[in-house]
């Protein structure tokens, strides 16, 4: 499977599989294009400014099913939803599927994004890709909808431990992630019981084959509004994915496993990376946001990327902390030649050129790698760009310094992409770990005495990174770490070795970051 063993084609983690295509939505783990944001899903909610919200539409009359006898559950639907459905259940833009009702576009176009995660092991990406199923609706519908799936994929286990005492038998799927949606709009999104309960049982009306189960969702959905809340308290903890917690477990120990679960659970804020660091204290003040102390812009309510000032000046770009900070290992980069060899979408290229260094950006996938060009001409900084195999292809010369991002699982990023682990339940990671070794091998062969191998993944398993650079270590005498410790981190990020290891779970009070490794291999002078 390659570099994207859990789907790296997906959203921000692309097509990093040799000989895959590219996903023209796949942005590596350096997110360079503007993101669907958390903004916009309230704009979709019309909790944000409202623009995108027509007056609320009157739901279709319900005709529920009475509840389950013995159950005392809110007064009936339809009527307090009628006034009101549109306040939390979606854009009200009443378009596509043929809805004609509040929000329910949204949500059966998320309910299509669930079944096509879960059921045919696609990832959000592929599935919201141009050309997909959310083609037919408005920007702002879209944008509800995946994010709606996405909250829903991020806490699936404790939904259904929530659920699941209050089926009697499983569902048909239409029935399952309509009541799954409704189950994340009341317990996580704040959505009022009833408008969410009036959203379902539309749903599951509007699904046609499963409508005459609208009754039965009337019942669980009700019964969700009134018994969910208690049940959500004493949900279970979440847990990372079997084959995940057992070297995470492992390597840093079981509670360190459950704090990287706990991080998942929370949508990633959005970091930005300037192009000129002297600018840092002016941008932040300029677009409201947190200077980290690393060197990050951080902003949690981001709202439409490309309208951010700054954004067509090309003063910034998007690139998570932690991914920001592995280039900054080599230190002063100015007049260095520099190869940045898995480059595209291009975050760490363009802080390499920004640092003056005289960067060849290499990456198999032309797709990628025009959304590097893109990146480059908006932030006017100049790299070559040279599409091929770094498996094949040498340079004219030795240089100073190699960037090696490599294909990874990607598992450092999980908690923007939480459809991975369903989508790519059981990844056979094995090619991957043979490709990282043997591009590393390559890379060293291609420094000048003296020069410096920056790698880095962002992964969570050490078995792609520290494993892979003490290996590295073993195989070639005469190298050395080499880091140098960049302002603003902190002592528990670094290993006995010297390497860089960053977890989700770090930064608890400033919204964490992703999941890295980093190191720098210096090659023995002369
Ligand atoms: C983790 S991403 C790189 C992210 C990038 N460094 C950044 O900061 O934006 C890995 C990249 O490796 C590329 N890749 C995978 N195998 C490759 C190979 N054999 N040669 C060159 N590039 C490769 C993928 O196309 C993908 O763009």
């Amino acid at each position: 499977m390659g570099a994207d063993a859990l789907g790296r084609d997906a959203p921000e983690l692309g097509a990093h599989v040799r000989g895959q295509p590219a996903d023209r939505h796949a942005a590596g783990p350096d997110v360079l294009d503007p993101p669907a944001g958390r903004a916009a899903h309230r704009r979709a909610r019309g909790d944000g400014l409202g623009r995108d919200l027509p007056p609320p539409r009157p739901a279709a009359a319900a005709q529920h099913r009475p509840a389950q006898p013995g159950s005392r559950g809110p007064p009936p639907v339809s009527a307090a939803a009628r006034s009101s459905a549109g306040a939390g259940t979606g854009s009200g833009a009443g378009s596509g599927a043929g809805s004609g009702a509040p929000g329910l576009a949204a949500r059966r176009a998320a309910a299509r994004l669930l079944a096509g995660v879960t059921e045919q092991r696609r990832t959000l990406a592929e599935l919201t890709a141009a050309g997909g199923p959310l083609d037919p609706l408005p920007p702002a519908e879209r944008a509800r909808a995946t994010a709606i799936a996405a909250g829903v994929l991020r806490r699936l286990p404790a939904l259904d431990a929530v659920l699941a005492p209050m089926l009697r038998k499983a569902p048909p799927a239409a029935v399952r992630d309509a009541l799954r949606i409704a189950a994340w709009e009341m317990l996580v999104d704040g959505v009022a019981g009833y408008a969410a309960v009036d959203g379902a049982v539309r749903q599951v009306r509007a699904s046609g084959r499963h409508g005459h189960l609208a009754g039965l969702t009337n019942a669980v959905a009700r019964r969700l509004s009134r018994d969910g809340p208690a049940a959500w308290a004493a949900r279970p903890e979440p847990a990372l994915p079997g084959w995940l917690h057992k070297p995470v477990a492992r390597a840093w120990g079981a509670d360190a496993a459950a704090a990287i679960a706990r991080a998942h659970e929370a949508p990633a804020p959005l970091d930005l990376t300037p192009r000129a660091p002297a600018e840092d204290a002016a941008l932040a003040a300029e677009l409201g946001a947190e200077a980290l102390p690393t060197g990050s812009l951080r902003l949690a309510e981001p709202g439409q990327v490309s309208a951010l000032p700054g954004y067509a000046q090309g003063r910034w770009w998007v690139q998570d902390a932690a991914a920001a900070l592995p280039v900054r290992l080599l230190g002063d980069v100015a007049g260095l030649r520099v190869l940045d060899l898995c480059a595209a979408p291009g975050g760490k290229t363009m802080q390499l050129a920004a640092a003056g260094a005289r960067v060849t950006a290499v990456d198999l996938s032309d797709a990628r790698l025009q959304r590097l060009r893109e990146n480059l001409a908006r932030t006017a900084l100049q790299a070559e760009v040279v599409v091929a195999d770094a498996l094949h292809w040498a340079p004219e010369a030795p240089v100073d310094a190699v960037v090696l991002d490599a294909p990874c699982s990607a598992t450092g990023t999980l908690r923007r992409h939480p459809d991975l682990p369903y989508a790519r339940p059981a990844p056979d990671l094995g090619p991957l770990f043979a490709l990282q070794a043997a591009l590393i091998d390559r890379a060293l062969g291609w420094l000048k005495p003296g020069g410096r191998l920056l790698y880095c993944t962002c992964s969570l398993l050490p078995r792609e990174g520290e494993a892979q650079a003490d290996a590295a270590l073993q195989r070639h005498p005469g190298l050395s770490v080499a880091v140098q410790r960049p302002d603003g981190t902190e002592d528990g990020w670094w290993t006995p070795e010297g390497h860089l290891r960053l977890r989700p779970d770090f930064w608890p009070g400033r919204g964490h970051l992703d999941g890295f490794f980093a190191t720098v291999l210096a090659k023995t002078e002369g």
